[in-house]
């Protein structure tokens, strides 16, 4: 029987794990905590525990920036009772119910930290630590799926003269409450979603926050009165940060929303695989290996509706490894990799965003479910995906009031 190894039981690695048992393949799961759920595990520890590092980036009172109803699987939702934006327990509880719909938690090893993953002849050898024994123990696996996420690895900008700043700096990673922030005047560096929101969140104690960014269409209306907008850092000194604009401010603490790196610190070279400013190559739609199509990542485009978008994923791959579909060649899939890629590269894509997808999602998805002749998701998902990301933009403060019901495949409804 075909032996599948799949390193994190989060979203993405449940997912994984159920439509391998569906296809009959001895699956067995590498979670290096005690539970599932990964991002939406809420841990108090920051920095290192027993020399590994705290894996989640969640922080307390998280309540999620898209509606439940695109946060789901296509075969198992997320319940109707709540409102549409949901607290991050809402999600473990609801990853809980999917594992144990499917019956997935006996083929977990919680407690088992992946440290390598190398290749032997037809086999890949998976050396993990048992956090339990200490030990380190081995097994050999035809496939290896990898879904370790890629919220876990910080960021940090590089910003002149940081050595000279004799206040604090933090990483959203290590963000947990906004009480910490009680007081103190903040510099977040960085516009992405958690930039926004987080500016928000901790004005609420902080005694003003300021956010520098270099976009151009972010309206004051989006903040609240104590948050300033400020353009890129030029330097920091010892108490505060000179912006280009030649205003100069004093802060408290540097507050880093710039970000995660893509991670996979237990595969080799070996592996065929290799990070380049965040573009994760190379890989055939983004997820199988080329140079070793035994190995897929799962879960890697981001601004997308991640668990829809991971079962399309899971589906594609197992579809190969099932024998219902043949690979191309290498050579064939590379090609297709660079012709895509050297498109974007000539519209004026960075490395950096080369697996951000946002409204691009769709094609992905068709692309995947054509190539592969998978059920595709539903169009009612990625049209309420791109409403809410509308939303965000355009009424941070509230977009969450809103509530959402999907009427068909097609179509959605705003409640309120
Ligand atoms: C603060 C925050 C807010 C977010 N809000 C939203 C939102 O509102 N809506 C949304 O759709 N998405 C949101 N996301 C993104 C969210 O993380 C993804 O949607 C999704 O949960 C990622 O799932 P994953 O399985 O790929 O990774 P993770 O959830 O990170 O799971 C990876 C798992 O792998 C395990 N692991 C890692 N390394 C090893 C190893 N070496 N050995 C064994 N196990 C290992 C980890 O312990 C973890 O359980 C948010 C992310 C963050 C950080």
């Amino acid at each position: 029987m075909m032996s599948v190894c799949i390193i994190g039981a989060g979203t993405a690695g449940l997912c994984c794990a159920r439509h391998s048992i569906a296809n009959g393949f001895e699956t067995t799961v590498f979670e290096l905590s005690d539970r599932i759920g990964g991002t939406w595990v809420y841990n108090e520890a920051t920095g290192a525990v027993n020399g590994i590092d705290v894996h989640s980036s969640m922080y307390k009172n998280l309540r999620t920036n898209l509606p439940k109803e695109v946060m789901g699987f296509p075969d198992f939702e997320i319940g109707a009772n709540e409102a549409s934006y949901v607290r991050s327990d809402e999600i473990c509880d609801f990853l809980n119910q999917y594992a144990n719909h499917f019956d997935l938690k006996k083929h977990i090893k919680f407690d088992s930290y992946v440290i390598r993953v190398l290749q032997r002849k037809t086999k890949w050898q998976v050396l993990f630590k048992d956090l339990v024994t200490n030990k380190i123990e081995f097994q050999y696996f035809d496939k290896v799926l990898v879904a370790n996420g890629h919220y876990h690895t910080p960021n940090y900008s590089q910003i002149p003269n940081m050595e000279r700043f004799k206040g604090q700096f933090l990483h959203s990673h290590d963000f947990r409450s906004r009480e910490v922030f009680e007081g103190k005047s903040v510099l977040v560096i960085g516009a992405g979603p958690s930039g926004m929101d987080l500016s928000n969140i901790i004005s609420r104690t902080a005694d003003r926050v300021t956010i520098s960014h270099h976009l151009t269409d972010i309206g004051q209306h989006s903040f609240f009165e104590n948050v300033q907008q400020k353009p890129d850092v030029r330097e920091l000194d010892e108490k505060g940060a000179f912006f280009v604009d030649g205003s100069y401010q004093e802060f408290d603490t540097v507050f880093f929303c710039t970000g995660y790196k893509y991670a996979f610190p237990f595969l080799t070279v070996d592996s065929g695989i290799y990070v380049e400013d965040n573009y994760v190559q190379e890989l055939y739609k983004q997820c199988i290996n080329i140079r070793n199509p035994s190995m897929a990542l799962i879960g890697l485009p981001f601004y997308v509706c991640a668990a829809q978008m991971m079962d399309i994923q899971a589906r594609f791959i197992m579809s190969y490894y099932n024998g219902s579909n043949e690979l191309p060649s290498t050579e064939d899939m590379l090609k297709d990799t660079r012709d895509r890629m050297g498109k974007l590269w000539a519209e004026g894509l960075r490395k950096r965003h080369a697996h951000m997808l946002g409204p691009k999602q769709i094609d992905y998805f068709t692309d995947l479910s054509q190539t592969a002749g998978v059920k595709n998701i539903k169009p009612v998902m990625t049209k309420l995906h791109n409403e809410s990301s509308k939303c965000f933009n355009e009424n941070l403060l509230h977009f969450r009031e809103d509530n959402f019901a999907i009427l068909d495949d097609e179509t959605f409804i705003k409640l309120n």
